[in-house]
């Protein structure tokens, strides 16, 4: 059975048909709708907030994968909840209080993911693993889509695999950015559990079967 999740992430969406776009996933093989809010402090990029993630909501049919790339986002938690996602991943280096942050998210009845920069070790994670539901290793600096892969995320991958195996703690791990049809087979033969894929998906001339193939590529 293929266990691998494929995220299509809708930064690279056409937000002038954002409800096509999210239908598109909808009627595809791909597994969670991946949601960017990035708020132009954490990140010098500004994508959407709050009405647009209601509008992708009202539409979606898959889980909601939201990847706040924002500084204290504490003050939102409850709001992404009542907007309906399902999995609320903040970055460790905006949460001084992070197994507080996951408390709330989890409070909240989210699952709840940390992501890490390109630069931050994977080691930091160590004292908290037990805790997180998901690991979104960032292999690409936050900010922007279309970056290209930073090879050393393939190092950090496996040691987080390792991590969470001796931990026993089932956490997955997501690989995010510069993800396509040139990496996927290794980064799931590396460990990833969950791919995001924004350009290789939305600027394919068949995004669904662009979904299709990286399906087809990580099978198990
Ligand atoms: O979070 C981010 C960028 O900050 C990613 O989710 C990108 O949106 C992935 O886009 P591609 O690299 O696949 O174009």
């Amino acid at each position: 059975m293929n266990s691998v999740k494929i995220a299509p992430s809708l930064l690279a969406a056409d937000f002038g048909n954002l409800q096509r776009d999210v239908e598109m996933v909808n009627n595809s093989g791909a597994h969670w709708h991946h949601i960017d809010v990035m708020d132009g402090v954490f990140v010098p990029n500004i994508s959407y907030g709050m009405p647009v993630v209601q509008a992708i909501a009202k539409h979606a049919t898959k889980p909601l994968d939201v990847h706040l790339m924002i500084v204290d986002p504490d003050r939102y938690i409850s709001t992404f909840a009542e907007l309906g996602a399902d999995i609320l991943t903040v970055h460790y280096e905006a949460c001084p209080h992070l197994h507080r942050t996951l408390q709330k998210i989890k409070s909240e009845g989210m699952k709840a993911g940390v992501a890490i920069n390109p630069h931050t070790p994977v080691s930091v994670l160590s004292s908290i693993i037990q805790d997180v539901d998901l690991v979104c290793l960032m292999s690409v600096n936050p900010g922007y889509g279309g970056q290209k892969f930073i090879p050393h995320t393939f190092e950090k991958l496996r040691e987080l695999k390792a991590m969470i195996v001796k931990a026993e703690s089932g956490t997955l791990i997501e690989i995010d950015g510069g993800v396509g049809t040139g990496n996927a087979a290794e980064l799931v033969e590396a460990g990833a559990d969950v791919l995001v894929a924004g350009s290789s998906v939305f600027r394919a001339e068949d995004p669904v079967q662009a979904i299709a193939a990286l399906n087809g590529l990580v099978k198990a």
